[in-house]
């Protein structure tokens, strides 16, 4: 069966891309080892789509599946703390690396601490703003933390037997560079590069084509990656390393510096830089981040992101960024496909992307909170912890407010400043166009009362129209 399909793909591959011809090669090793799940991993990576490119083209077709069959193999990838999360964008690198570890092989994610002082020009249009020793510091904790959040999860909610998972390590590349002398440096570690080769990387021609040019630093950034994948070639026998797209050339970098010290052969994987069908970046709304860490992105805004993809990226985005096995996708799209109303697939990739990044409780507080705002459930709004609260009014206008005796649902909609002022805002609420904790409130005369217009929690959840809420917290004097 494996080989009549690996036939079949070899014969497409002789007339479409390449991507076809990595496939045939994927099968191919499927098919010499088809019972190891290491030697089965390329496979696997490659029909969820998680594998973009491969390098060096040919040996990674021919050698990394036997290297993988051969026994655990170390893989790296690495982040620079340029802010003070991950954000979604980066988690189809970490999704990699977490494949790798269910396999077997050991992983290391390298915080680069010394990196991202220099910054990386991949993938961009300008030089990023120079960042203080102090600041990168401070983003390494926070990215650290990011880290720690989801390969805990990983471990805890996706892996049957984490026994069986591969080592993890942490590094930061600060503490390698730490102790070198710029001219060390430069005469030990420059003099392995070649001019040419450093000039043809895509990141940088790019940007000497642009108005900007780019600085020295910049362009001295992939020696830096290099070196890291070379070390780890040393210290920790790691020969493949995995990264976005956007990072081909510094892989390419490593890649050269470590053949022309040992003679070794290794390997680098991309994984595709994921748009939405609508051609936005993943993980950005509007031009903001969906970062990992709560603080930034509450796990409520975090599932929010995901239930509301356009229907047509969901089947690509269950099989890239959730461990569910492809059969169980293709059911979960069927259902989908005979109830799209029902958004079953969106519903399940939420759930388990949130799982992924925020654990048990974070989605079931998701859950909760889309409950409470979305689907009137004001025992969902009754049983909201404070956090939840703050975390529902970051999604809308939240006052905090002593209440005084008397006080009415028109006052109460108007210190919202949930209604217009004057006779326009009173008639709103005499048309019906007001709900207090998922009622309407059709009188703007009637005094408030307690368990129905306040919650026992104290709280008030306005809705005018159909999405327009505003949250009231009234305080006991
Ligand atoms: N250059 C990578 C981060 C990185 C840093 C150090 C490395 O060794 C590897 C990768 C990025 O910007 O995404």
């Amino acid at each position: 069966m494996a080989a009549s399909i690996a036939r079949s793909c070899r014969t497409v591959s002789r007339v479409k891309s390449h991507i076809i011809f990595a496939k045939s090669s994927y099968l191919n090793a499927l098919f010499h080892c088809s019972s190891s799940t290491r030697s089965g991993l390329l496979l696997s990576l490659h029909n969820r789509g998680l594998l973009k490119e491969s390098f060096p083209e040919h040996a990674s077709q021919a050698e990394l599946p036997d290297l993988l069959r051969s026994g655990p193999q170390t893989v790296y990838c690495g982040f620079d703390p340029t802010a003070d999360s991950l954000h979604a964008g980066n988690l189809l690198a970490i999704i990699g690396l977490m494949h790798f570890r269910s396999a077997g092989h050991e992983v290391i994610a390298v915080l680069g601490g010394a990196t991202a002082q220099i910054g990386d020009p991949s993938g961009r249009s300008n030089e990023r703003e120079r960042l203080s020793p102090a600041t990168v510091e401070q983003n390494a904790r926070g990215i650290m933390e990011s880290l720690h959040r989801v390969f805990t999860h990983h471990e805890l909610h996706f892996s049957p037997d984490p026994s069986r998972l591969g080592r993890l390590t942490v590094l930061n590349n600060r503490s390698w560079y730490k102790d070198w002398q710029v001219l060390e440096f430069f005469s030990e570690v420059g003099r392995c590069f070649r001019m040419g080769s450093m000039l043809s990387r895509h990141s940088v021609q790019s940007r000497l084509k642009s108005a900007e040019g780019m600085s020295f630093s910049e362009f001295s950034y992939q020696l830096f990656q290099a070196f890291d994948f070379y070390r780890l070639h040393q210290i920790h026998g790691c020969r493949i390393q995995i990264g976005g797209t956007d990072q081909l050339g510094n892989i390419m970098s490593g890649h050269e510096l470590i053949h022309r010290k040992t003679g070794e052969e290794v390997f680098g994987l991309t994984v595709p830089l994921v748009t939405t069908s609508m051609g936005d970046k993943l993980g950005k709304t509007a031009g903001n981040a969906v970062w990992l860490n709560p603080d930034k992105t509450s796990p409520f805004e975090f599932y929010q992101y995901f239930l509301r993809l356009p229907d047509n990226s969901v089947e690509a985005y269950l099989k890239l960024f959730t461990f569910l096995p492809l059969a169980e996708v293709e059911k979960v799209m069927e259902q989908q496909r005979r109830d799209p109303g029902k958004r079953t697939a969106h519903k399940r990739l939420a759930a388990e992307v949130t799982k992924l990044v925020h654990g048990k409780e974070g989605l079931e507080s998701a859950k909760r909170c889309t409950n409470a705002l979305y689907h009137s459930s004001i025992q969902a709004l009754e049983q909201m912890s404070d956090t939840e609260l703050q975390q529902l009014f970051r999604e809308a206008p939240f006052h905090e407010l002593f209440l005084d005796p008397g006080s009415t649902v028109l006052d109460a909609c108007r210190r919202a400043q949930a209604i217009p002022e004057g006779p326009r805002g009173y008639q709103m609420i005499q048309d019906g166009g007001v709900w207090i904790n998922h009622q309407r409130a059709a009188n703007p005369e009637q005094v408030l009362v307690l368990g129905q217009h306040i919650l026992s929690n104290g709280l008030s959840l306005i809705r005018v129209g159909k999405r327009n809420f505003y949250i009231l917290k009234w305080l006991s004097m």
